[in-house]
């Protein structure tokens, strides 16, 4: 590496962690508990304190220690790789992170970005909140632990060599799975995937989703994760024991247990502000105080959001509206930030309980449905999440407890939306404008789920449990109450993909176009909306990178 002596304060040993710390402040997160300081050695990396830690060289810096992130380094660095990792946020340590039905409370917390769109015209001028992970390990910190692939379908629409038969052999090596390893499910991989099929304290309530949704005619697949991704199942997460199994516990504490010493050095607490690009190459990271240069590609990581941001920071984008910022261009990418996607999902078609309902162990999920929306036999486009919680929008009304929830989500939406920078300042947060139901057919479909769930949660199996359907209730009478409860209910299922999409912003070697020696791998990159949540597809997605990295 070559201009360190920029890294971090000129007081020696104490300056870098005294630069982390006024990082993480002046982004509002170390006011608030949890938070561990850098200065803690990580199990398997070796969590830098002090810029005289710093290798004299490194193969590849990773902005972004999320879940692509962390699976490069793990991977890179398990092949001898000299790998930094720089990630903004710090070392969780809230212990609802470890506690699977305490998710809920970490959005809005200190490890989350806390984001918000624009005015979403589709949701009756709403604007939402778009959390991120703000943390080692990223979103899959925060996020609500399922791990599901989807139906291959979804990434046969993506282009030559991201297909499902090219990314299964990934899939697998990813995971771990609680029912064994198969021809679909992996056996031996860092990330530890429970299926509630293997479990007994699931809540009576999902047990009795599953038998509605058969009476309602649709079929049982034991393993929604696997084969048969469409029908009525158990749900399956990212847990090991009873704890969250994230991607910086399954992939960077595990490199503690490989063969020799861990080539990864972690330098969390630091924000990255953009690249160092000169004639068409990537040269370096810029941090607070200097820039890193490594000797191989640099490795964009920071999802969906803050890629895009960062790339466009550093004049690659769409030329036209950079210049207008200050910003000189790169080169001249249009599509940086566009289209972006993301699943809306409906809270909720909700029942008040005659009695009062389990609590459940896990991600209050137990059981869900994927099922397509017109045709019978075609690929899910429609997802139903039986909630075991009152899990509506405060835009649609009060959910008096007990209560229960039925929530359908559109799994593939036709609405795209965009990220832009709101000016050159590189703390400025995105402008984030997700574009929810733009598209009158995403309404549509939506209308569809609400049937579906409405037909389930009637049925006898929920006999014993429903009081009466609380939402929406006679809103659905009309073509104009169904509408606008729809646009009052819905909310974002927290899965943006598609803003440094392969084809259009990466080649298909993740390259950035017309740039040398910069990669992204991470959501933005993912071409369109996986079937199902997007953490297994993002994770399958790096470890097929970290390959292409290794092979030159
Ligand atoms: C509340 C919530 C619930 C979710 N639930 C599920 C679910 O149940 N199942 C599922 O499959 N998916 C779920 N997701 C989505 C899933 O977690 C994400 O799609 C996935 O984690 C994205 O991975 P990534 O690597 O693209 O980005 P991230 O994991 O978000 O990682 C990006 C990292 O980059 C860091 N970073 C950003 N900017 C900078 C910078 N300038 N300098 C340094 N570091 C930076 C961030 O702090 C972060 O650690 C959920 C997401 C959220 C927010």
């Amino acid at each position: 590496m070559s201009g360190t002596p920029s890294i971090g304060d000129d007081d020696g040993q104490g300056g870098l962690k005294r630069r982390a710390a006024i990082g993480a402040a002046m982004a509002g997160g170390l006011a608030l508990s949890g938070l561990s300081t850098p200065a803690r050695a990580t199990v398997g990396v070796r969590t830098l304190t002090s810029r005289s830690q710093l290798r004299a060289a490194y193969d590849h810096v990773i902005v972004g220690a999320g879940s692509a992130g962390c699976v490069l380094a793990h991977r890179l660095g398990r092949a001898g790789r000299r790998v930094l990792v720089i990630e903004a946020g710090l070392r969780a340590t809230l212990p609802a992170v470890a506690t699977p039905p305490a998710w809920p409370s970490l959005q809005e917390s200190a490890l989350d970005w806390r984001y918000v769109t624009t005015p979403q015209p589709g949701l009756g001028g709403r604007a939402i909140t778009c959390p991120r992970g703000k943390a080692v390990g990223g979103s899959s910190i925060i996020n609500a632990l399922a791990y599901q692939r989807g139906h291959a379908a979804a990434y046969d629409r993506w282009p030559a060599g991201w297909r499902h038969a090219d990314l299964l052999p990934y899939f697998r090596r990813a995971e771990t799975f609680s029912g064994g390893a198969s021809d679909w499910r992996g056996g031996n991989g860092p990330l530890h995937i429970l299926s509630l099929a293997d479990v007994t304290d699931r809540t009576p309530v999902a047990e009795a989703f599953m038998a509605a949704a058969q009476q309602a005619g649709f079929p049982v697949t034991p393993d929604i994760g696997g084969e048969h991704t469409t029908g009525v199942g158990w749900n399956q997460l990212s847990i090991k024991g009873h704890t969250r199994d994230d991607a910086a516990t399954a992939y960077l504490d595990s490199l503690a247990n490989g063969p020799g010493e861990a080539a990864v050095d972690l330098l969390a607490g630091v924000q990255v502000l953009g690249f160092e690009v000169e004639r068409g190459r990537c040269l370096g990271v810029r941090l607070p105080g200097g820039i890193v240069r490594p000797e191989g590609d640099v490795l964009l990581c920071a999802g969906a959001i803050d890629s895009p941001r960062l790339l466009m920071l550093s004049g690659i984008g769409p030329a036209e509206e950079l210049h207008a910022m200050g910003i000189a261009s790169a080169v001249d990418l249009p599509d940086v930030g566009r289209r972006l996607e993301d699943h809306p999902l409906l809270a909720g078609v909700a029942y008040e309980a005659r009695r009062p309902v389990p609590a459940s162990h896990y991600n209050h999920c137990d059981s869900l449905l994927y099922v397509p929306h017109a045709t019978p036999g075609e690929s899910p486009d429609i997802l139903v999440m039986c909630l075991s919680v009152p899990f509506v929008r405060p835009t649609v009304g009060p959910l008096p407890a007990p209560a229960y929830v039925l929530v359908p989500c559109h799994l593939q939406p036709r609405s795209r939306g965009s990220v832009r920078l709101v000016s050159s300042d590189p703390r400025a947060a995105a402008i984030i404008d997700p574009n929810y139901l733009g598209e009158p057919e995403d309404l549509a479909v939506l209308a569809k789920g609400v049937e579906i769930a409405r037909e389930i949660g009637a049925a006898k199996a929920f006999d014993d449990w429903r009081a009466k359907e609380v939402y929406p209730g006679p809103a659905w009478t009309s073509e104009a109450g169904r509408t606008d409860f729809i646009r009052r209910a819905t909310d974002s299922f927290h899965h943006p993909v598609g803003t440094c999409r392969i084809g259009a912003v990466v080649d298909e070697r993740l390259r950035v176009k017309g740039i040398a020696g910069l990669r992204v791998i991470d959501a933005s990159v993912l071409p369109g909306l996986p079937a199902a949540m997007c953490n297994a597809a993002v994770t399958a997605v790096a470890e097929k990178a970290s390959d292409l990295i290794l092979a030159g």
